[in-house]
């Protein structure tokens, strides 16, 4: 009653993570330091900055994931360890960590990268203050990904998203293997946000609501859009806070964290479903929809998250924006000309001199 209009339950059903599911009880066949052979279904996914605070508890929940047969764990520092602690958890699956010269071997044939790799915010900064670290490295990471696994998924965390999304993509464009279909920012954790925060203002279960959450990853370029969701009745002062706390729910966390990061387990949860969702698009699940920032022609900037339609070849469909209310409109005229700067920004860094 209370959804957007997506076939949202039937697809945690399909997928397994939301509900924790462990492949039957096996040996783990790998150990850290070793590059992985399959030994059941699935895909061969990798973790890059799997060390983290996001990259531990990810990779923890994808080391569950039905859809991931092969988990290869790089970091600079750390992802052998973690990968031996994670292989001692029964599965069919292979796990293996690689270090600081590996990423090659790390991202070998993958079919999907993760990216949780780069510096948190501090209180006190933005998103965009992580530009200067962040971009390097994830430009780096492109390039390797580019080299040892052009046809990935690739899905990115590190922020800021507005950014580092372009980045991906230029960096790809030049090793002449972008495929615009493939490569996503994640912004779910803006979707997992509203649906708690709205879900408690209208007193209804959380996991029942899929909020259609849309522009980009940073304050006021994150749009939900409430008015979508059927049977929700607010008053306009509830509409008003709603939207501001969706925006800025990562400045509280960030401030609770008070210099010790920001989100990082509901982060986990946020990538583990994105990407666990995106696999078994990819495994031929139909009827996959999620709010993701990817390279689209539905608003007045080249990257825009907007709900996309998944399937075997990655995003094959997005979808357009939907109506907007008159509060709605006025958020989005307010923020796309930021949204645009921030992505020409990434598109720049690339292409400077
Ligand atoms: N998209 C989102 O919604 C979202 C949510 C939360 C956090 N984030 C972002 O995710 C990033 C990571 O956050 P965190 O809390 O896990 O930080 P963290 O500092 O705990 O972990 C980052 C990890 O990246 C590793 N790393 C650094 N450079 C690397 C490189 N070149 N290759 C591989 N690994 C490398 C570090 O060694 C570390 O283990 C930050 O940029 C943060 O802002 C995004
Ligand atoms: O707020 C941050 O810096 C991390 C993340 O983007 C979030 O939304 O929690």
């Amino acid at each position: 009653m209370f959804r957007s209009s997506v076939a949202l339950t039937a697809a945690v059903r399909a997928t397994g993570v939301a509900s924790g599911a462990v492949p039957a009880a096996g040996v783990a066949s790998i150990s850290s330091g070793k590059r992985a052979a399959s030994t059941a279904s699935g895909f061969k996914v990798a973790v890059a900055g799997a060390s983290g605070g996001i990259g531990q508890p990810l990779s923890l929940l994808l080391r569950n994931s039905q859809y991931v047969s092969d988990l290869r764990l790089y970091d600079i520092v750390g992802a052998p360890g973690v990968a031996a602690d994670l292989s001692h958890i029964p599965s069919k699956a292979g796990v293996s960590g690689y270090g600081k010269d590996d990423v090659e071997a790390a991202f070998a044939d993958v079919d999907c990268v993760v990216v949780p790799a780069g510096v948190p915010r501090k209180p006190g900064m933005t998103r965009d203050d992580l530009f200067n670290t962040n971009a390097s490295i994830v430009q780096s990471l492109a390039e390797a990904i580019a080299s040892a696994a052009p046809n990935a998924f690739v899905c990115i965390i590190s922020n800021p998203v507005n950014s580092t999304v372009p980045i991906v993509a230029e960096t790809l464009k030049k090793a002449g293997v972008y495929d615009p279909k493939k490569v996503f920012g994640v912004t779910t954790l803006d979707v997992i946000r509203a649906n708690q925060f709205v879900g408690h203002n209208q007193n209804i279960d959380p996991k029942e609501l899929d909020v259609t959450v849309v522009g980009g990853h940073a304050g006021t370029t994150i749009l939900p859009l409430l008015s979508q969701i059927e049977g929700a009745k607010f008053t306009d002062d509830d509409i008003a806070a709603l939207t501001h706390r969706i925006q800025f729910g990562g400045d509280e966390v960030v401030q609770a964290k008070d210099g010790a990061g920001s989100a990082t387990l509901s982060m986990a949860v946020a990538g583990a479903r994105f990407t666990d969702r995106l696999l078994a698009a990819a495994s031929g699940v139909s009827g996959i929809r999620e709010c993701t920032f990817v390279e689209s022609n539905v608003a007045d900037t080249p990257f825009f998250s907007s709900r996309v339609q998944l399937g075997p070849s990655g995003a094959e469909v997005v979808e357009p924006i939907g109506p907007m209310t008159a509060f709605e409109q006025a958020n989005y005229d307010e923020m796309i000309g930021t949204l645009g700067d921030q992505i020409q920004k990434g598109v720049d860094f690339v292409n400077r001199a």
